[in-house]
């Protein structure tokens, strides 16, 4: 069965029945923080299905689109790509997944990126998972990491940190003002910063039960 994302039912436009939304969670960091490696291990443990924005402009570069050139040269810049474009291919890959609990990853980016988000989904995260790491031990991971990524020189990674401080660290803020964000210190090993990941996620489900 697909995922409704966004959709307005028949039952929904005559107001005697609501669609249950998705259950979405924002995960958020820094440029090389390790968003990608822990929402790989929540997958396994609790279920979500993973989409990376910025995995799917990068699909979406090599699948010939007409907007690849333009997604292109924003990622070489480090630059934040329009929502219309971003919020579209998060909605397609949520509608396209079967399931109903998604972790998305490096989104949104600002706060314009949000509010479209919430405007063409209706959805509001359950929470945001943030992690937290200095930009040195950010960097270092960058420089070390071996996945052929544009932007992984340290011109581009210099400006990356530039827009996640000025772009999206207020996204974290404003979320943090409605008490919906969970801070991890992400500066730790992998399977100890996965602990405190698990703690979140398993606390949750038992104020679910
Ligand atoms: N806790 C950790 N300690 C050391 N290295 C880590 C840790 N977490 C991830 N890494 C490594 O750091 C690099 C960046 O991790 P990852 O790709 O998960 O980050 P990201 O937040 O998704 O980055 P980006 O925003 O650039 O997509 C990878 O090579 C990964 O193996
Ligand atoms: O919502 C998004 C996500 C990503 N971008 C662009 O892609 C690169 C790489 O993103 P990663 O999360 O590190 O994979 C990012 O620097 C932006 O240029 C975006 O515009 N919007
Ligand atoms: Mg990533």
């Amino acid at each position: 069965m697909e995922t409704d994302v966004g959709a307005t039912t028949s039952e929904e436009a005559n107001g005697s029945r609501a669609e249950k939304k998705p259950t979405v969670i924002f995960v958020l960091g820094g440029p090389g923080s390790g968003k990608g490696t822990q929402c790989a291990y929540i997958v396994e443990h609790f279920g979500f299905t993973h989409f990376s924005a910025g995995d799917l402009l990068r699909a979406e570069i090599k699948s010939g689109s007409e907007n690849g050139l333009m997604i292109k040269s924003m990622i070489n810049e480090g630059k934040i790509v329009p929502s219309e474009v971003t919020v579209k291919l998060l909605r397609q890959a949520m509608e396209e997944s079967g399931n109903d609990k998604f972790l998305i990853d490096g989104f949104p980016r600002n706060d314009e990126n949000r509010a479209a988000f919430e405007a063409v989904t209706g959805i509001e995260p359950a929470f945001v998972l943030f992690f937290d790491c200095p930009e040195e031990e950010m960097e270092r991971r960058i420089l070390n990491r071996n996945q052929e990524r544009d932007d992984d020189n340290i011109e581009t990674i210099r400006k990356r940190f530039k827009v996640f401080l000025e772009s999206s660290l207020p996204v974290v803020q404003y979320y943090e003002s409605i008490g919906k964000v969970h801070k991890i210190d992400a500066a730790r090993p992998i399977e100890e910063v996965f602990e405190s990941v698990k703690a979140v996620f398993t606390s949750i489900n038992e104020k679910d039960d």
